[in-house]
């Protein structure tokens, strides 16, 4: 479903991505984990089309990055909400709806502000909206695309505890439907349970990756935690 191929990217002499190859599978979902600055908001964006890679290849489902395909088929929730300041809760939805080209989905698009309880301001503008109640209408935008490929930045800062969990079983239940993510996320917790695999980065190198199975075996601690894991890859030796 993602193919990445020696990808690098340097802001200005900064190399923040460093020649990085690793591949999803259709119908998995994977963790993408690193400390502050490691480098997951900036792969993330290059695969997307946001940044250009300084080298490397970056094809979705076959299909070049930043091309129309590669768009169609893959949906991004940013770790900032990117909403549009006149446009209703409603009309973002019926927006991205437009331009996936999705039909009938109204019903959804109710379905997941009730869930994300903000079915009440779905007449009102991003401004009187809370910073979680944005983050929700994001969710909610990236997962009414039906891209059968979605990356979520950082999908939980700012959501309430009830909001986490419902965010948690929308994952499994696009994990259910054969839909592929990737989810970069510092709380480790939640994704512990449903992600297939974890990569992770540091100073822009992946320097793990695999199940928790196989990482807890690497490391030789059978009954690790995810963060547990985490923190013993990510330890400076
Ligand atoms: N626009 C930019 N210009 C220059 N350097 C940048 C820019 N954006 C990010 N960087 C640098 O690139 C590196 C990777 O940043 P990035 O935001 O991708 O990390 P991250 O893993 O997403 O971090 P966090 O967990 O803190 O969100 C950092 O050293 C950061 O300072």
């Amino acid at each position: 479903m993602l193919s990445v191929q020696n990808l690098s990217k340097k802001y200005g002499k900064h190399l923040a991505v460093d020649q990085l190859n690793f591949m999803l599978h259709r119908g998995e979902v994977v963790g993408l984990l690193g400390p502050n600055g490691a480098g997951k908001s900036t792969l993330i964006k290059c695969i997307v089309g946001l940044l250009r890679p300084s080298s490397g290849e970056i094809h979705i489902n076959g299909h070049a990055r930043g091309s129309r395909a590669a768009r169609q088929t893959s949906a991004y929730v940013s770790e900032i909400p990117q909403l549009y300041a006149m446009l209703s809760v409603w009309q973002h939805l019926q927006f991205i709806t437009s331009a996936y080209e999705v039909e009938h989905w109204e019903e959804k698009a109710e379905a997941l502000l009730k869930t994300f309880e903000i079915w009440d301001k779905k007449d009102e503008f991003v401004k009187t909206l809370s910073k979680g109640m944005r983050q929700k209408l994001s969710l909610c935008c990236g997962v009414i695309s039906n891209a059968q490929l979605v990356f979520l930045d950082e999908p939980m800062v700012g959501l309430d505890p009830k909001a986490i969990k419902n965010l948690k079983d929308l994952i499994q239940q696009l994990k259910d439907e054969g839909k592929t993510l990737f989810i970069s996320t510092h709380l480790l917790d939640p994704i512990e349970s449903i992600c297939n695999r974890v990569i992770v980065l540091k100073k822009g190198k992946i320097i793990a990756e695999g199940s928790l199975e196989d990482l807890r075996h690497q490391l030789g601690e059978e009954h690790a935690s995810l963060e547990e894991v985490f923190l013993e890859v990510t330890a400076d030796v």
